[in-house]
């Protein structure tokens, strides 16, 4: 079995390019966005709002400020790629450095953990996402195509005496949660 990606089935017929290294020792497949995405600034909307009803001396009250920070939170964005690899091996999805950089955008979860048996797993087929915030003030514009994130296969240890647990995976994003 070893290792790689495949396309998930909803993308096939769409010319998506599995994961790929760009040099000879590079660590990193890098994943491309698997279609036109939008990421809303999470500053923007509300700051512009804010600003407004300051000019017109009425400043927003922290109660109407909260409510109003609906850009406040990551966004999945579609990689159209799933990671089969073996027992014992964990692919790691690590930011690109340009992204903050270029293109204002960071990985909220720091590092994502893409779990062997997230591959096909029973709710979906296990296609990867990278969350992604933009931290900057205007909208970002993703293309189909654009290097979004880079994942790095890395083998995993497992402590002593551990009872290995039962449960199958179903699904991602807080899918173990009881709550
Ligand atoms: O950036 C990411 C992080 C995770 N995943 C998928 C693959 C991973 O196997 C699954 C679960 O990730 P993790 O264990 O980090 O999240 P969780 O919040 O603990 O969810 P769960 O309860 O499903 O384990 O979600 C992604 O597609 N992208
Ligand atoms: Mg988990």
């Amino acid at each position: 079995m070893h290792r790689g990606f495949e396309i998930v089935s909803k993308y096939e017929a769409q010319d998506i390019k599995v994961p790929y290294r760009t040099t000879q020792q590079a660590a990193g497949y890098d994943f491309e966005c698997a279609e036109d995405f939008t990421l809303p600034s999470i500053w923007r909307h509300d700051l512009l709002h804010a600003f407004k009803r300051l000019w017109h001396r009425d400043p927003l009250t922290t109660e109407e400020l909260v409510a109003g920070q609906h850009n406040l939170k990551p966004w999945l964005v579609p990689t159209g790629v799933k990671a089969y690899m073996e027992p014992g091996e964990v692919l790691l999805l690590a930011n690109r450095s340009s992204n903050p950089l270029k293109h204002n955008l960071i990985l909220p979860n720091g590092v994502g953990v893409i779990d062997a048996d997230y591959y096909n797993n029973e709710k979906n087929e296990g296609e990867i996402f990278v969350q992604l915030v933009n931290v900057g003030l205007k909208d970002q514009v993703i293309k189909k195509g654009q290097r979004i994130a880079q994942g790095i296969f890395m083998p995993f240890l497992l402590a002593d005496g551990e009872q290995i647990p039962s449960q199958q995976r179903i699904g991602g994003f807080g899918s173990s949660d009881r709550n």
